[in-house]
């Protein structure tokens, strides 16, 4: 039952601290401390000892702290010479929040995963009512989960939409359209309150509206994610989540430090889950430390549900024998027409790029690259510890192509014409062309082997007989043996990433 009282806030305290070896519990101390400070005439809150650092702490106002250690300093001069008593000194600026609640245990734990940790906590058990003392830094954001949970209002997650191209954009667009549904169904209050590009930030505190593409437009703030730190830290936002809509190297980077810094991660962009093992698992690391939690559903087969059941198989303790099949969308929207089209090469893939289904530069799609990090995060997801390095791709631009700039690449595409008529026509009668992953090998040894290529197969197969932008995964495990689950649908497009990438905000948001 939540207890409907006030939550009240009051700001401009010091803590003074007050420490040594072996007084406490010694009859007078308490005495000595309060009639010093009384005979001052300064008035004294909150106050706790601390069995375990043998110190006793007291709230004065802020006026009053430094009055209030000089005149402890004066009462104790003998004790401090003795060595008994070692320090007495003022905490500034915080400020005291009194709550009455029954799910004491609860709050705490949202205002840590808010990186919020009480100075002192004065609790009486009885009456449920407690007093923590927090930084004024920190003092707004920490009533509002508390008055959220006492009174079970709408919870506001805050998010930051990093890259707002094609999915981007249009996750933006679906989290404005269904947000006043999720905040009556759900009570979670959804509010873009960054979006930013590679150049610009735009900051907005009471959350963007349809308009958002305007405030982008005039914003002058650099895109530092030292900018949205800041931004979050002096509007005090909780429930923080960042969302890496980006296919950036340079972005990844600023993963730990935003975790450290209170943001849970979501991301579409797969570069960080295919960084050395080393970074993978120190990020890990410091999202344990931090309560911090990192989705990335997207990553893999764009809106299918299939690092969840990957990682759901393995935790029960599935044994995965083996993954295949058709990792990317646009490989497999360019073969699967190019394979029974009577069109150019260049022409198919134009289309993929309009339909947004490749990389911002697509020869990412085109030299295995995507598929080959789709194919590494799953190995990682089965605690394999394979490198980017240890995958053997088959790489299909043309090497007089690979180091063109992505716009000299787009206007020479024709060249790739005669390539693939070639390889289209050196195929068996009824066969069709098909880009292909494989995680295969001993998957119970440290490493499993990573094979990425374009084979050629029977049209009535079950990957010849692919359609469209899907995608097709076969998970392979000993209960299972000979018959796969499979996990089939659309493996790219900006609308089914978008609802993926939303699906793992909502489950971030739900568990705030
Ligand atoms: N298109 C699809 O079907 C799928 C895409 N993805 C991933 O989604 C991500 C985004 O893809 P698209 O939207 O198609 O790309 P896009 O090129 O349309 O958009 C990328 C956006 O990121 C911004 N950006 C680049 N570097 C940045 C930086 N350092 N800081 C801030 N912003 C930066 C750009 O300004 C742009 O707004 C990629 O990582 C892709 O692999 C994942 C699954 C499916
Ligand atoms: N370019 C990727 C997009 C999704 O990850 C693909 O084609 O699969």
């Amino acid at each position: 039952m939540k207890n409907k009282t006030e939550v009240k806030l009051i700001k401009n305290r010091a803590i003074i601290k007050f420490e040594g070896k072996n007084f406490l519990g010694e009859i007078g101390i308490d005495g000595r401390i309060f009639k010093a400070l009384t005979y001052a005439r300064i008035s004294v809150g909150v106050i706790s000892q601390q069995a375990i650092e043998n110190g006793i702490s007291v709230l004065v106002s802020e006026a009053d702290a430094e009055k209030a250690v000089n005149c402890l300093i004066n009462e104790f001069e003998q004790e401090r010479k003795s060595g008994k008593v070692s320090l007495i000194y003022s905490i500034n600026n915080v400020s005291v929040i009194g709550f009455v609640s029954k799910d004491f245990n609860k709050i705490m734990s949202e205002l840590g995963r808010n990186n919020i940790f009480p100075l002192i906590l004065n609790q009486v058990a009885a009456e449920n009512r407690v007093n923590i003392v927090v930084t004024s830094s920190q003092d707004e954001k920490a009533k509002n989960i508390i008055e959220a949970e006492i009174f079970a209002r709408p919870k506001t997650v805050h998010l930051a939409i990093i890259g707002h191209g094609n999915v981007g954009s249009t996750l933006i667009d679906q989290v404005l359209e269904s947000s006043e549904e999720i905040r009556n169904r759900k009570k979670i209050d959804l509010k873009i309150v960054a979006v930013a590009n590679s150049k610009k930030i735009a900051l907005n505190r009471s959350g963007f509206s349809e308009n958002w593409n305007e405030e982008i437009l005039v914003a002058e703030r650099p895109s530092k994610v030292e900018e949205l730190i800041a931004f979050s830290q002096q509007n005090q936002l909780e429930n923080l989540i960042v969302v890496d809509n980006t296919a950036s190297k340079e972005f990844v980077k600023n993963y730990p430090v935003l975790a450290e810094n209170g943001f849970d991660l979501v991301s579409s962009n797969k570069i960080f889950n295919t960084l050395p093992i080393s970074e993978y698992r120190n990020f890990r690391h410091i999202l344990n430390k931090k309560n911090k939690k990192y989705l990335y559903e997207t990553n893999v087969g764009a809106g299918l549900p299939l690092i969840d059941t990957i990682k759901l198989l393995h935790l029960s303790g599935e044994n995965i024998t083996r993954i295949k099949g058709v990792f990317s969308g646009s490989l497999s929207y360019i073969f699967n027409n190019f394979s029974v089209r009577d069109e150019k090469f260049s022409t198919i893939l134009k289309e993929a790029m309009e339909k947004g289904f490749t990389e911002p530069d697509p020869r990412e799609d085109l030299s295995g690259s995507d598929v080959a990090r789709k194919l590494l995060i799953l190995a990682r997801e089965l605690d394999l510890i394979n490198e980017f390095g240890d995958i053997k791709i088959e790489n299909l631009v043309p090497e007089n192509l690979r180091n063109l700039t992505k716009d000299d690449f787009i206007s020479r595409l024709s060249e790739l014409d005669v390539v693939f008529d070639e390889v289209k026509k050196s195929q068996q009668k009824s066969h069709v062309l098909r880009f292909t992953g494989d995680l295969h090998g001993d998957l119970q040894k440290e490493k499993g082997e990573l094979d990425v290529k374009l084979i050629s197969v029977p049209v009535d197969s079950a990957l010849g007989q692919l359609k469209g932008s899907d995608s097709i995964f076969e998970i392979y495990t000993e209960s299972y043996g000979e018959n796969p689950i499979v996990i089939m649908g659309a493996g790219a497009g900006a609308k089914v990433t978008a609802r993926g990438v939303f699906g793992d905000i909502l489950r971030l948001s739900e568990n705030k």
